[in-house]
């Protein structure tokens, strides 16, 4: 008897000893021998970059990088460089290890994190032809889907193939200039809060008061985004806004773990935090959903499709919840991070503040702004598009091979992400002239960019399908500020790009603002 349990035992441990063998070997396989075979396709074309190492690939020397960048961010601000030292590329503080790595290996090199092979490319023939690719080979990256899973889920934003044509035939209509314009009058109600909660903090402190601009922002462009996506139920659209921000900051980190094996069910803090949140903004959204009645919104657009999809109940839930999500992240974050980076170029711009506001003031004649002014503001819209080329706030166009694909002679093996840096192709002198990292929105006067060069929107088929949208909301905010406050950058701003899944002002923008006096148009001084 002892002598069978002995060797059952052995048995079993030899079996042990195989399966964790094998297991190492699987590992060792998926890790690194896969990763090593990709790069190695690059190498043979010539194109390199840094040496990874195992099981992490490039993360360590990342981690180093940004912990550098940010110690060095700490140390300028404890000497207080303030408003003044004020540098327009957002890349040092925010990305530097590709900045030292282009310096290293151009403009388009390889490096990993984990077993994820990625592909940095800022090479203008390269970039070109992945804007114009509209194959659905090349879909949206799956790096970070584990992470950001319970914020974009299968929505619009993170889904490739026929399910993203699918949604995008769906979504994209209610963005159409038609719907828009419809849309100017509930943008201009949207900004009325901020407008008088400013005013009265103006009046109340003597004429002139700092104020941290951000949250009143952020405010405003979840009131449009909610009226919007729920028409009457937007109130509680606002509860969904506060949700979504706060899930956000818990899917900020990369998951390594969840990303290089699919583990994402690991009960971490962070994973309870944003399943917890996940499922409280679903609940909110379901309800809104049982409460519409017959209101025509983008909900309902939403809603149509999925009832008349041959799909089971759970189905349907899950795309009305996860693309009502993701557009309300992409529609109010980028907007409002925008707005707060456009107000601080004209605080520290004062000739071109003056010359919007003699703009907007020519253009309305003390009417409301409706879609027909709008598009007369010509210094504005100038504004915003030098904004968003020194502020991109979406820092990476990002793709994915889902074939092997050859774009600008270049062979990308299937699987591998391919990262576009905008402020890189946004900085590019060559691209730009000399004075690329200066404020001159004088240079969208004439010339259309090249498609190449100018990606705040992203690129080719995927490219932001808000942006008419954005820029209307953009336009009337900031003309209806501009008319009323003069605005200066207040002695507290500190200039704090972060990456926190968009590129957003860490510390916020400090303003002062008083009121506008009297405006000199070409044809006089007015009130
Ligand atoms: C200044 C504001 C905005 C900026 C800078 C911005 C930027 C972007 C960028 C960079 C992308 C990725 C494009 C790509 O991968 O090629 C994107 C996608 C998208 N944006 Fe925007 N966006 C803004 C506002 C909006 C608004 C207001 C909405 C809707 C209300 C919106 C809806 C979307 C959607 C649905 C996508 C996904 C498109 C797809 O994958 O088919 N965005 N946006």
């Amino acid at each position: 008897m002892e002598v069978a349990m002995a060797m059952a035992v052995k048995v079993l441990l030899s079996l042990c000893c195989v399966g964790a063998c094998g297991l190492a070997v699987y590992l060792y396989h998926i890790l690194w021998l896969v990763p090593q075979k990709v790069l190695a396709k690059f190498e043979d074309q010539k194109i390199g970059g840094p040496r990874p190492s195992f099981p992490y690939g490039n993360l360590a020397d990342m981690r180093e990088a940004a912990a550098a960048a940010k110690a060095a961010r700490a140390s300028a601000r404890r000497s207080g460089s303030g408003g003044g030292g004020i540098v327009h590329d957002y890349r040092p503080a925010v990305l530097p290890y590709y900045e030292k790595w282009r310096k290293e290996y151009g403009p388009i090199f390889t490096y990993s994190m984990g077993n994820v092979v990625f592909l940095h490319v800022s090479r203008p023939d390269v970039v070109r032809d992945i804007n114009l690719c509209v194959s659905l080979d090349l879909g949206k990256s799956s790096y970070l889907k584990a992470t950001h899973e319970p914020l974009f889920g299968g929505g619009i934003l993170k889904s490739n193939g026929e399910a993203w044509l699918h949604q995008r035939k769906i979504i994209a209509p209610e963005f159409f200039l038609d719907k828009v314009k419809g849309m100017v009058d509930l943008m201009v109600d949207s900004a009325q809060p901020l407008l008088m909660s400013w005013e009265e903090r103006v009046d109340r402190n003597g004429g002139i008061t700092d104020i941290k601009i951000d949250d009143d922002i952020r405010a405003y462009s979840a009131d449009v985004i909610s009226r919007t996506c729920f028409g009457s139920s937007y109130i509680k659209g606002k509860e969904i806004f506060m949700k979504i921000r706060e899930l956000q900051q818990a899917v900020s980190k990369p998951n390594v773990l969840a990303e290089m094996t699919g583990l994402r069910f690991f009960p971490s803090m962070r994973n309870k935090q944003a399943w917890e949140l996940h499922k409280q903004v679903r609940k909110l959204i379901l309800e809104i959903v049982k409460e519409s009645g017959e209101d025509r919104n983008l909900l309902s657009a939403i809603l149509h499709s999925a009832s008349t999809s041959r799909v089971g109940i759970a189905e349907a839930e899950n795309f009305i919840v996860d693309n009502c999500k993701s557009i309300y992240f992409a529609g109010h974050e980028s907007t409002a991070v925008t707005a707060a980076w456009c107000l601080m170029l004209l605080g520290l711009h004062p000739e071109w503040q003056n010359r919007v506001r003699e703009e907007v003031h020519e253009v309305c004649r003390g009417q409301p702004v409706d879609s027909r002014s709008l598009q007369k503001m010509k210094n504005l819209t100038m504004v915003i598009q030098e904004t968003l080329r020194l502020y991109p706030a979406g820092a990476f166009v990002s793709r994915q091979a889902l074939q092997e694909l050859k774009l600008g002679g270049v062979h990308i093996p299937k699987g591998v992400n391919i990262y576009i840096p905008v402020s890189t192709m946004h900085l590019d002198p060559e691209l730009w002239g000399p004075d690329v990292k200066e404020f001159n929105p004088e240079r969208f006067s004439d010339v259309r960019p090249q498609l190449h060069s100018y990606l705040p929107f992203g690129a080719g088929a995927r490219t932001c399908l808000g942006q008419g949208f954005a820029m209307a909301e953009l336009k009337i905010l900031i003309s209806l500020i501009v008319s009323k406050f003069v605005l200066k950058l207040s002695p507290h701003y500190q200039h704090s790009p972060t990456l926190k899944l968009i590129v957003e002002p860490e510390l916020g923008v400090d303003l002062t603002l008083t009121k506008v006096q009297s405006v000199c148009t070409k044809r006089g001084t007015a009130i």
